[in-house]
């Protein structure tokens, strides 16, 4: 090796970071916003690979435990490679192949993260603990490399594959740490207010939303416009979080309101706001908006188990009904306790 080999490896390097740039922004940031929202949530974060990747996977535990760049509380993340009476016991007594799965099976509980690091995809051990994951619930970011391997069409859904256009298994781990040093970046901005306060409960879409779900069912799904929020909403809204673990409010947006005829000036309140003050209730788990004129979109994407509508709502005629009877689930029309209604509201207090 002379100079011009180390000087090409370091092109090589650089080369393989800006093609990675086309591709891997955007879903790395995605993953960031996951991660994070899953921390924010109380979940935590194990993490596996072989050889270079298994420092990666204490690489990045490292991290989220201590710190990065800036001053921020410690993380839950655990590297599942270091504990070799761990690593020994189960190779020795089941297989080699086993000794992440069975890990993930002993700490993983619903909601948490793997990030499972391989370059070629086609690690046995890290297969099958993505495999334990997903059983379990957990949510998997992959960085891999090469073609995927076997490792990529496992991947389900909700789950990031952070793919590394090389073919070199050194470069493609050059990558993973940028990767991981990103990842770390976004969560310094999110954390490094010292706090350590529990994630939003107001979503902007059900993208982000989704990967809180794993471990809160059953899942009740309730929808409405809530301009002035009234004593029958409330109780309408407990009513609902009782008949499950989990309460998802879907929000009619400003332009859905106006599209529901109940006059020019309303929604009285922003939809920002009436998801503010929906959030703001102990009953609520989630707020998120949709712009349709009904919440089918909404109801598809979370498959909830219980479907609830307020006041006077015949159950035939909710919208989602027949899908949510269809997976076994319930559609409940919970009257209002207290019937108030916002537009009468609205009225008497425009009557003086
Ligand atoms: O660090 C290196 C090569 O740079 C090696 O230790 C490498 O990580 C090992 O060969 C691994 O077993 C490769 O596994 P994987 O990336 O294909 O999952
Ligand atoms: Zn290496």
């Amino acid at each position: 090796m002379n100079l011009e080999d180390v000087q090409a490896a370091f092109v090589d390097s650089a080369a393989v970071k800006t093609r990675a740039l086309a591709t891997l922004a955007e879903p790395t940031l995605r993953a960031a916003q996951m991660l994070a929202a899953r921390l924010r949530d109380g979940r935590q974060v194990l993490a596996c690979g072989n050889g270079g990747s298994s420092g990666d996977a204490q690489h990045l535990a490292s991290e989220l435990v201590n710190r990065f760049e800036r001053e921020r509380i410690g993380l839950p993340g655990i590297a599942l490679t270091p504990d070799s009476s761990v690593l020994t016991a189960i190779a020795n007594d089941y297989a080699y192949e086993r000794v992440f799965a069975r890990q993930v099976e002993a700490l993983g509980r619903p909601g948490d993260v793997l990030v499972a690091f391989t370059t070629s995809g086609n690690s046995r051990n890290v297969l099958e603990a993505v495999r334990s994951a997903q059983a379990r619930g957990l949510w998997v970011l992959a960085l891999t490399g090469k073609d995927g391997g076997a490792l990529a069409p496992l991947l389900r859904g909700g789950d990031i594959e952070l793919r590394v256009p090389a073919t070199s298994t050194a470069r493609i781990q050059e990558v993973h740490l940028l990767l991981i040093h990103t990842l770390c970046t976004y969560l310094d901005s999110v954390f490094a207010d010292g706090s350590n306060k529990p994630a939003s409960k107001v979503h902007a879409d059900v993208v982000t939303l989704q990967p809180l779900l794993p471990g809160r069912r059953p899942l009740v799904f309730t929808n409405g416009v809530f301009d002035l929020l009234h004593r029958g909403h409330v109780h309408y809204l407990q009513a609902a979080r009782g008949e499950g673990a989990c309460l998802v409010v879907g929000v009619n947006s400003d332009a859905s309101v106006r599209r529901l005829g109940k006059g020019d000036d309303r929604p009285l309140n922003t939809l920002e706001d009436r998801m503010a003050v929906l959030a703001g209730l102990g009953a609520v788990d989630y707020v998120l908006p949709f712009a349709e004129d009904t919440p089918l979109r909404l109801i598809e994407a979370l498959q909830p188990d219980v479907l609830v509508k307020g006041g006077d709502w015949a159950p035939d005629a909710i919208v989602g009904a027949d899908g949510v009877r269809a997976r076994g689930g319930r559609v409940l029309s919970i009257p209002f306790a207290h019937p108030l209604s916002t537009t009468a509201l609205v009225q008497r207090i425009r009557n003086g």
